[in-house]
């Protein structure tokens, strides 16, 4: 294939596959760069805060509401745009990766969105990445028709009005796209992700009646949003597409970033479509924060932390809170329980867990949820429907009666649940499972019955690392030391190798354990475990 026409100070590194031409266009390079220019150089001294409050973290210091920014949280005149197309009515949206056969199968789900997943459940894979962008396409002009060539099961879309609407999630401000270099330097991934889809789907999406719009993940600061905010008004204005026609909800996924959620609304409120609670990375960003103190900073193992603990209660009540006072979807999060189609007990548990945590949701005041799987929409459907009825929303629950103050957003201590052996060897396996997943090209997978995904698997490697770091003793006295946890490492590849027998690849369990090792076992803690990890694609 032809090399693309590129602009000006722009290389492409990545080998240009079938199609890829089509994304890689002339334009779409010109807008990347556009961007990538203008907002480059902010990203970094973004990143440079991030890492200067981590500082402050490290050494003994807290985290509160801002002083500076009382006078947004406490002017009660702004509200955020109203609902958009195709974004009114989100009791069901479905998360997940962009190859071929899940797009169609997400878009004809029954969900009303579809996350289509660049991010969390994404092996950020160059052929990944393009390959996800001409899959939105393909699936807009309905050229997507798809037979899997193992199967050889066809799957076409359903009438345009059945299927959800897309929101696009881009990879966050930490990554970046290294086979696009701008002025010699590898661009942000998440400009890359957002510039791409913008400029080929922006368009078709308007003339199907709904618009270009996006979850943004993992933002630490109300100045990240506003990053996020001048992007869209410079990429609207490259394009000629009104200002304001994109809309974006942010993902309230790490804990600085709940202490600045009505900032956030404030500064995209132009393009917000509300606020959505990321359970998951919200408990990596706690261990991870707060990973160099002991004692009440560190929580119980994975599994015993539930939904229902007095932080994450604060954390999803202040939520729904401040969403609807500013007139802004409030959506909930991932449950992990994955159905089986082949075990009815596995099935059943993944029901009753999933109904609970939506109802749970659901009766706090949340307009939708999100699941993880096409089996669990019909779950989710009904118990938003229970609340719902025939409103679109409950944007009406103003919530006044909730009441969160910093200290109840950092009442860690209170959190029940203990640390146990099976809980180390249940972080060490997962963590395992999941890397030499990621470095195959998947970026979600079920381990156990649950999704495990990136921020699921932060979780688990960062428990291990910051056991280690304090000595913590296990529930039946064992100290965590590196040699504790290097034993148990060996111990459960050694199952993992047994259990897959003839399936077991041994180069890709050899790469899993050295980046293993890597993000755990190294006395630094590296912040996010897909930066190495995607170091080691060429
Ligand atoms: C913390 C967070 O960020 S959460 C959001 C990010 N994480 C995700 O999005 C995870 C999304 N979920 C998934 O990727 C998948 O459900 C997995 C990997 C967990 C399990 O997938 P599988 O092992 O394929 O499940 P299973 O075999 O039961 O799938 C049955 C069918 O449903 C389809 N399916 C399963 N999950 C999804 C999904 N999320 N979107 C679209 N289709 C799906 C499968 O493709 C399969 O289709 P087929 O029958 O046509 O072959
Ligand atoms: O992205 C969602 C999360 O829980 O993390
Ligand atoms: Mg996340």
């Amino acid at each position: 294939m032809a090399a693309p026409e590129v602009p000006e100070g722009i290389e492409v590194t990545g080998p240009l596959n079938d199609r890829y031409d089509e994304i890689l266009t002339p334009g779409a390079l010109g807008l990347l760069a556009a961007l990538q220019r203008e907002f480059g150089a902010r990203r970094e001294e973004l990143l440079r805060a991030r890492a200067e409050r981590q500082e402050r973290l490290s050494a003994g210091g807290t985290l509160d509401f801002l002083p500076e920014t009382a006078h947004v949280r406490e002017d009660p005149s702004w509200r955020v745009a109203p609902p958009a197309p195709g974004l009114v009515d989100r009791r069901v949206e479905i998360t997940g990766p962009t190859d071929r056969k899940m797009t169609i199968n997400a878009l004809n789900s029954g969900a009303k969105v579809w996350l289509a997943d660049f991010e969390d459940a994404n092996t950020p894979l160059w052929t990944n990445m393009i390959e996800g962008q001409l899959n939105l396409r393909d699936a807009l002009d309905r050229t997507i028709d798809f037979t899997d060539p193992t199967t050889g099961k066809s799957y076409a879309l359903k009438p345009d009005e059945e299927l959800a609407t897309i929101v696009v999630r881009p990879r966050g401000w930490h990554m970046e796209e290294k086979h696009v270099l701008v002025d010699g330097k590898p661009m942000s991934a998440s400009l890359f992700d957002f510039g791409l889809y913008l400029f080929h789907c922006g368009r078709r999406q308007l003339d199907k009646g709904k618009g270009p719009y996006f979850y943004l993940p993992k933002m630490e600061s109300h100045l990240e949003a506003r990053l996020w905010n001048d992007a869209f008004n410079l990429a609207q204005d490259l394009l000629d597409i009104p200002r304001g026609t994109i809309r974006a909800t942010v993902l309230i996924e790490t804990i600085p970033a709940a202490f600045e959620m009505e900032e956030i609304l404030y500064e995209l409120r132009e393009h917000s479509a509300g606020l959505n609670a990321g359970r998951w990375d919200y408990l990596f960003s706690i261990i991870k924060k707060f990973r160099d103190r002991g004692g009440d900073f560190v929580l119980p193992e994975r599994n015993a932390i539930t939904m229902t603990a007095p932080f994450m209660r604060a954390y999803t009540e202040l939520l729904v809170r401040t969403c609807h006072k500013r007139g802004a979807h409030a959506i909930g999060g991932m449950a992990a329980f994955i159905p089986s189609r082949k075990d009815p007990e596995v099935n059943k548990v993944a029901l009753e867990k999933v109904r609970a945590d939506k109802t749970r949701e659901s009766d706090d005041g949340f307009d939708g949820s999100w699941v993880a799987h096409p089996d669990l929409v019909p779950v989710c459907r009904e118990v938003f429907d229970g609340v719902l009825g025939d409103k679109p929303n409950q944007l009406d629950r103003l919530r006044e009666d909730v009441h969160v103050t910093a200290a109840d957003l950092l009442n860690f201590s209170a959190t029940p649940g203990e640390i146990t052996e099976a809980g180390l060897r249940n972080n060490i396996d997962v963590a395992l499972r999941y890397l030499a997943t990621w470095l195959a090209g998947s970026g979600a997978v079920a381990i156990h019955n649950l999704m495990e995904d990136a921020a699921t698997a932060e979780i688990s490697r960062s428990q291990v690392w910051q056991w280690m770091r304090h000595g913590v003793q296990l529930s039946d006295g064992q100290k965590v030391t590196r040699e504790l946890v290097e034993r148990i490492m060996d111990e459960e590849l050694a199952k993992i190798r047994k259990e897959l027998g003839g399936a077991y690849d041994e180069p890709r369990y050899e790469q899993a354990v050295a980046l293993f090792k890597e993000v755990t076992l190294a006395d630094e803690y590296a912040e996010f475990l897909t930066t190495p990890a995607y170091a080691r694609f060429p």
